[in-house]
């Protein structure tokens, strides 16, 4: 799958400009060995002139087509088995030259392997051996492997610094990697609207605190908010407007709890969750009505652009020793946001402590 996305039409670009840099260095350096042996070899100036071309001139191209190919994952893949083809090329014109033809093929493989895994690392073999099969278009096979003191001397500069440059450029990518793994992490756990905790992790969060609180006698208290009447918002202003109502009424409630423990989450549509730690009813009561005081002296209007008085109701159950099991919890703080509709709404309503009753109290301005 992520294949497939990364080999998408325009993907991969980030993937040319990773390449490019090894690949000035890596052909770069590369040509002092070559040029050494091709030296001892007597070459021709045309053979001199192609092997410039291969060391500056090639990874500039593979750079401009990388970049404007319209698959340029795919394109930088084909790059790639070019190297691997003028790696061949000049091994077979180099006779096989011992160190510098070893050197060639570890920078090339450890290159090939990085970029496309095991699979890819072969493929590179087989343009490597018609990169040889084309040098000996031009010139009769031959094998000539001992390798002077300086062709040895100059491969130094490439044995040292190519396989930190590969070293490095993997690192990066796994650096970015985790940066894009951790977006992906927080995205996965926030509400694309509100930008609070969506349902899931909420849910999470409360049954956390639903174990620890039974381990440790803590009374942590959950608020079910629910807009009232937020449908109408919807019919008269439209979705849109609607949505900005709750984009906003989730900025207020982060304003309110801010700078408290409070964990706040999207349960759903126009409905909110609270988690309070450690508390009593009367407090998570007090708390629960300054919010909708807080709510009424809002000026929304500012935000939405719309003139519209929110009023909420809020039902609460603190945590219970016989609850079950979390989902009861929220269940039980449901049930007390219901009642509080049924009392006339602008409500908060304490589940009390069996769980079975509730106080529900109007608020007062
Ligand atoms: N704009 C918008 N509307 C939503 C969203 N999610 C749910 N709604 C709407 O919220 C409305 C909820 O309506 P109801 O459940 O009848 O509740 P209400 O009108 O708030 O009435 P009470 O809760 O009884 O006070 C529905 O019209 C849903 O379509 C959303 O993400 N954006």
């Amino acid at each position: 799958m992520i294949h497939q996305l990364q080999r998408g039409p325009g993907r991969g670009r980030s993937f040319v400009k990773r390449i490019y840099v090894p690949r000035i260095l890596g052909l770069g350096f590369g040509a002092f060995p070559v040029g050494s042996v091709l030296y001892e070899l007597n070459y021709t100036t045309p053979v001199w002139l192609l092997m410039l071309f291969c060391a500056l001139i090639w990874p500039h191209i593979a750079y401009i087509v990388g970049l404007r190919a319209k698959y340029p994952y795919n394109a930088e893949f084909r790059n790639l088995l070019f190297d691997a083809a003028i790696v061949g090329f000049w091994i077979a014109m180099m006779g096989f030259n011992l160190v510098p033809s070893l050197l060639l093929l570890s920078a090339n493989g450890l290159n090939n392997i990085s970029a496309g895994g095991v699979k890819f690392y072969l493929k590179g073999w087989g343009a490597t051996l018609i990169g040889m099969c084309l040098a000996f278009l031009i010139i009769e096979p031959f094998i000539y492997l001992d390798s002077s003191q300086l062709s040895i001397m100059i491969c130094i500069p490439l044995v040292l610094i190519y396989p930190l440059l590969v070293g490095f450029v993997t690192f990066r990518l796994s650096i970015k990697l985790m940066e894009e793994r951790q977006h992906a992490l927080v995205l996965s756990k926030t509400d694309a609207l509100s930008q609070l905790n969506n349902r899931g992790h909420w849910e999470s969060l409360v049954l956390k605190k639903f174990d620890a609180g039974k381990a440790t006698n803590e009374k942590p208290a959950l608020l079910m908010i629910d807009i009232d009447h937020f449908k109408r918002i919807n019919d008269t202003h439209g979705h849109l407007a609607g949505d900005k109502v709750l984009i906003c009424f989730a900025q207020a409630m982060k304003n309110f709890f801010h700078g408290t423990n409070a964990e706040l989450g999207r349960y759903g549509g126009e409905e909110f969750g609270v988690l309070l730690p450690d508390t009593d009813p009367m407090s998570a009561k007090q708390v629960a009505e300054a919010f909708c005081r807080y709510l009424a002296k809002q000026e929304l209007s500012i935000c939405t652009e719309l003139d519209i008085k929110l009023t909420v109701s809020i039902g609460i159950a603190l945590l219970t020793p016989n609850m079950q099991d979390f989902s009861q919890w929220i269940d039980i703080a449901d049930q007390a946001l219901y009642k509080a509709k049924d009392n006339g709404r602008n409500q908060v309503c304490l589940a009390k402590q069996d769980n079975r009753h509730f106080i529900a109290t109007a608020v007062s301005s």
